[in-house]
């Protein structure tokens, strides 16, 4: 159909334009972090990982209690896990990555329609940066990235917003989103049974009309990677994410027991992250890691996270059963919306969202 590494190779052949950047892209002072929040790559472990979960592993009546199991442990002890055998086709989601890679290539003038410093725009080209308070001024950092995001579910009320370009987007999305949706809620249901609770608990907590948005992200090749990020430290802000990366190329870190860890591509899998509702719901059992995309040397990179997020009007707080004397909540109850708009109000700052709605015992 197509070959991929002829394509990576004519995509390197020019350089990057951001979206927004009138020249194309360099490591100009503007991309360079400070000094305290440069990667430091030579500390990256190279021995941890995260946990492998095979999602067949089940006793043929509903999920087997090792699949519950593992993925239970997996969401306490990392936050972070790649799942194999999810049942979604791999010629599916390397369709959806090429539409993805085929829609940053396309020229900066045709992306820089839906451009938009616009957080609250449903439809958005755009590039993160980092702002840290240097002697009291405020420096900002581009992020080595671009991102574009949408809505992914109910596909009729937003196709139309979609790109056109190229040609196979919309229908690729559409397709995608279906298979992602149903892997989606086998999470949800398995990570409630984890908490000990009903299979559509948490599904149920995150309300009707969940906040369903994908984000793609590319990197494009830098020149040094030791002086920039391709995302900073964040922690995802809904309740799950499933990732689907470049394969070949590594990018993604997480943080455990106070190391960073590379999370290295697996053949067709995805990687699962819980974000920050899921670890205020489980009153802190469950836990929304910090995590980070690096940049590559020599190639882009691409990956594609769906978020799977609360309703605006849905009220998050810990889930009543998971209280007792020795677990008391710890967090307050809130309206996502008022999350989002903390989350609006922190951007480009150090994320500290969910600790504005903890409460100290
Ligand atoms: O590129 C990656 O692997 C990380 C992406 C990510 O963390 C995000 O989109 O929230
Ligand atoms: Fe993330």
């Amino acid at each position: 159909m197509f070959n991929r590494n002829h394509h990576t190779v004519l995509r390197e052949q020019t350089p990057f334009q951001l979206v927004n950047g009138k020249v194309p892209l360099s490591l100009s002072p503007g991309f360079i972090l400070p000094q305290d929040k440069r990667p430091l790559l030579s500390q990256v472990s190279k021995l941890a990982t995260i946990p492998v979960i095979n999602m067949e592993d089940e006793d043929g009546h509903g999920p087997s209690s090792s699949l519950v199991e593992k993925i239970s442990q997996a969401c306490e002890e990392y936050g972070f896990f790649q799942i194999i055998n999810h049942g979604v086709p791999e010629e599916l989601s390397e369709r959806m990555m090429y539409a993805i890679t085929e829609f940053f290539n396309l020229p900066p003038e045709e992306r820089a329609e839906l451009f938009t410093e616009d957080m609250t725009k449903p439809v958005r080209v755009s590039n993160y940066c980092l702002k840290v308070v240097e002697s009291q001024l405020e420096k900002k950092t581009t992020m080595w990235s671009e991102t574009f995001s949408h809505p992914w579910h109910p596909v009729d009320d937003f196709t139309h917003l979609l790109p056109r370009n190229p040609p196979q987007y919309r229908e690729v999305t559409a397709e995608y989103a279906k298979e992602i949706g149903v892997l989606m809620k086998r999470l949800l249901s398995l990570i409630s049974q984890g908490l000990g609770l009903e299979k559509d608990c948490i599904q149920k907590r995150l309300g009707e009309s969940p906040r369903l948005v994908s984000q793609a992200n590319y990197y494009p090749p830098c020149p040094d990677p030791e002086l920039t990020l391709g995302l900073a430290v964040h922690t995802d802000l809904n309740a799950l994410t499933i990732l689907r990366q470049s394969q070949g190329l590594t990018g993604l870190q997480v943080i455990k027991d106070g190391q960073w860890v590379s999370v290295d591509p697996i053949p067709n899998a995805f990687v699962v992250n819980l974000g920050d509702q899921i670890q205020v719901l489980s009153n802190g059992r469950y836990k929304s890691v910090h995590h980070r995309a690096v940049t590559n040397k020599d190639l882009h990179r691409v990956s594609l996270a769906i978020f799977y997020g609360p309703n605006k009007d849905s009220i998050i707080g810990p889930i009543e059963d998971l209280i007792d004397e020795e677990h008391p909540p710890a967090y307050r109850k809130y309206r996502f919306a008022e999350f989002l708009e903390e989350f609006v109000k922190q951007e480009g700052r150090r994320r500290m969202v969910k600790e504005a709605f903890e409460l100290r015992h």
